[in-house]
């Protein structure tokens, strides 16, 4: 058995300051934390949605998360799941991609990627294909089954819209706002 000390003389290893980081966040990882981060923003209650579009220099050039339509308070509007659909989020809330469509800052997303925290639904995938974003990459489709999640893939594969499932490198992505006052010796 190792010895206990020697163990924890490894933990304690600094990490090397003379050489190039090795454990940086690659590309995706980085989108889609992006899109985790702004979905952080949401008042929904149950499922919070950010979405970052990408374009092909690795620009991000638009960031949403699902909420209210702007001018529309979100006191006002109800995020109830269940009951009367008029008085549920369902039919006033506003989805990731779109909002991340809508807020983008250049004059077109075409040939653009979308990571998303969630697969997007068939309304979002008709806005997505008529944007000409080309790619989906998606944290999740646990509504997989759905309708609406029938309906979109079958619009994003007539439209030739690739979706792939991110596989995350880092399962966990920390921010803490102490470390960069950490002093190096
Ligand atoms: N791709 C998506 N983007 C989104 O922004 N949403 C939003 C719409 C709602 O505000 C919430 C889903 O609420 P719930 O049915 O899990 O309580 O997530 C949902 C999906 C899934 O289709
Ligand atoms: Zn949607």
């Amino acid at each position: 058995m190792d010895n206990p000390c020697q163990q924890n003389d490894k933990e304690n290893v600094s990490p090397d300051l003379d050489t190039k980081r090795k454990d940086y966040l690659e590309w995706r990882d980085y989108f889609m934390s992006v899109a985790f981060l702004s979905a952080q923003r949401s008042k929904d209650p149950s499922t919070q949605v950010g979405a970052c579009i990408v374009n092909d220099e690795n620009k991000i050039v638009g960031i949403g998360y699902n909420g209210m339509p702007n001018h529309c308070s979100d006191d006002d509007l109800p995020w109830a799941r269940k009951g009367n659909w008029l008085d549920t989020k369902y039919p006033y809330v506003c989805h990731a991609e779109m909002n991340a469509i809508m807020n983008k800052n250049c004059s077109s997303v075409s040939g653009c990627t979308i990571y998303v925290a969630l697969f997007p639904c068939n309304e979002c995938a008709k806005l997505i294909i008529q944007s000409g974003i080309k790619k989906v990459i998606y944290m999740s489709d646990k509504h997989k089954e759905n309708d609406c999640m029938i309906a979109s893939r079958k619009l994003l594969d007539l439209a030739h819209v690739e979706y792939t499932q991110h596989i995350p490198k880092h399962r966990k992505i920390v921010i803490d706002f102490d470390n960069i006052n950490a002093r190096h010796k």
